[in-house]
């Protein structure tokens, strides 16, 4: 079959995403309305998932493919073959050039400054600190018997974790509600990630919003310039003292600023779009560890395996200790802890933070698996969601079973490992830079959590039935999974 831009059946009875709050309904409606329209027109039908197909997206036709085959050719073939568009997602936030949405030559820039910082590891200690945070607000709940809204306190957890380890700087947005950085951040992003402000920005300039948004766009720029200014200034002294700044001592922003300092082609403008990293580690951290947290409860056996490995590596702290005194795990005992590595994968997998991986556009003609043909120009995308719950390629494919990873190297989180049908962090050279340090953020904060509390699912009806809400739009984020902590004995 040769696409050429137009004879895919356009979903016309497709559900409108703003509608759907559940992803896997959104997804079985969205896949039942094309199925039904390409039968309507003598196509060939995909009894379940269709491994590829065309909606019309964005005002162009994208070409979507759910077979893994497919993914490694579209994820993993160099610039030759595949380049990322220009896609201008949130372009106020995020500028007009940046790391994750750049095509290659203007994203080599960006990768090449950035990645020692994010190549030499991250500290566990500091993930324990704000494992230490989380306690105050989680044992006070527990002694009120308050419910605990997972998503707001795991957010305000991750956002704290990429300012103290990539920037150096706190927002402290676990300790002070009202943390300047934290209000102007959060503001920013409720607007910035609007869908109107993203998918229909000519109609949003027209609405106060967009005023609005430009506002806290600059607010928020301030809080970064003062910042910059206070890194610039140190490096300068640094500089004058004759004292070589070593990399290893220089977090990410102190990159972008000596890459800044040196002129070449780094520039002032790019340092502040280093907002992309709190945008990209933010919310998809969040997600994935509301997932875990949620699915643990629904399956009360594996919460309690999952703890019982932990305690073993911990040494069983004392329930009574002090939230400032509770040990956290070491970076080499994150490696011993397979059963909480899958449960990480499991709930990445029913539910990835970002459902379809961010566009590619074929740079030459490319023969995908079945012999669809792309010319050079055409859109396309890895939709990671559908693949990781298709049943052609998973056991009892919606149902939580960490146990189908234990067989493979707990520490692989790549998509090779996997025969890329689990793609969460996406794969080969634009594959998530952040990854390592989701990880282990995730291991050491699902860790103390598990040998600290013990806990339940308390409301919303959907969460109690097992289908938690999740938000439309690009990024699934898990909605009202309020949780009942409880400290253990
Ligand atoms: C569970 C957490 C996370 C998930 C599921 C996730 C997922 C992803 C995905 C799917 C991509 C796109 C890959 C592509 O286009 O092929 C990506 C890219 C990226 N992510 Fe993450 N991410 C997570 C955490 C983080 C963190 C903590 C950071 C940094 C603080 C981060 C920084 C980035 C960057 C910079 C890119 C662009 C990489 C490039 O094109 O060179 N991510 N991530």
């Amino acid at each position: 079959m040769d696409y050429h831009g137009f004879p895919f059946p356009q979903p016309r009875a497709m559900d409108k995403p703003s509608r759907c709050n559940n992803i896997v309904a959104a997804l079985e409606r969205q896949f039942s309305a094309i199925a039904h329209d390409a039968r309507r027109r003598g196509l060939p039908v995909a009894e379940s998932v269709p491994a590829i197909w065309a909606p019309w997206m964005f005002g162009k036709w994208t070409v979507i493919v759910t077979h893994p085959e497919d993914a490694r050719t579209v994820l993993t073939q160099g610039v030759d073959v595949f380049d990322k568009p220009v896609f201008p997602a949130a372009p106020l936030l995020l500028g007009n050039s940046n790391i994750v949405f750049s095509p290659h030559e203007d994203w080599k820039r960006h990768r090449k400054v950035v990645n020692p910082a994010f190549r030499r590891g991250w500290s566990a200690a500091h993930f324990g600190d704000l494992g230490q945070q989380l306690f105050v607000r989680l044992d006070d709940a527990a002694a009120r018997g308050d419910a605990v809204d997972m998503k707001f306190c795991m957010s305000r957890l991750t956002l704290e974790a990429i300012a103290i380890s990539a920037f150096g700087e706190p927002f402290n947005a676990l300790k002070d509600a009202n943390s300047p950085m934290l209000k102007a951040f959060e503001a920013m992003v409720a607007n910035g990630m609007n869908p109107l402000v993203v998918f229909a920005r000519p109609i949003a300039k027209l609405t106060p919003m967009w005023a609005e948004l430009k506002q806290q766009v600059d607010t928020f720029n301030l809080h970064l310039l003062t910042i910059i200014a206070r890194k610039e200034a140190a490096l300068k002294a640094r500089k004058a003292s004759g004292q070589a700044a070593s990399i290893d001592d220089m977090d990410l922003l102190d990159l972008l600023v000596d890459a800044a300092e040196q002129e070449g082609d780094y520039t002032h403008e790019d340092m502040r779009n280093a907002v992309v990293f709190f945008l990209a580690g933010h919310d998809t951290t969040t997600t994935a560890l509301t997932a875990a947290i949620y699915l643990l409860d629904m399956h009360p056996e594996a919460q309690q395996r999952a703890r019982a490995e932990v305690l073993a590596v911990l040494g069983c702290p004392s329930t009574d200790l002090s939230a400032a005194d509770f040990p956290s795990p070491t970076s080499a005992e994150t490696a011993r802890l397979p059963y909480l590595t899958a449960v990480i994968k499991e709930a990445m997998r029913l539910y990835p933070s970002i459902p379809h991986i961010p566009p590619r556009v074929t740079t030459s003609t490319v023969t995908l698996r079945d012999g669809t043909t792309l010319p050079p120009g055409s859109r396309i995308m890895v939709a990671a969601a559908a693949m990781q719950r298709a049943p052609w390629l998973w056991d009892r494919h919606n149902e939580f079973d960490p146990d189908r990873f234990l067989g493979i190297d707990a520490d692989a989180m790549h998509a090779s490992a996997h025969d890329f049908k689990w793609i969460p962090f996406g794969a080969g050279q634009r594959v998530c830079l952040g990854q390592a340090m989701a990880v282990m953020e995730m291991r050491i904060v699902l860790a103390m959590v598990l040998a600290r509390y013990e806990w339940t699912v308390a409301g919303d009806d959907e969460a109690l039935r097992g289908t938690p809400r999740t938000s439309r739009a690009g990024m699934v984020q898990m909605r009202d999974v309020q949780i009942m902590f409880k400290r253990l004995a």
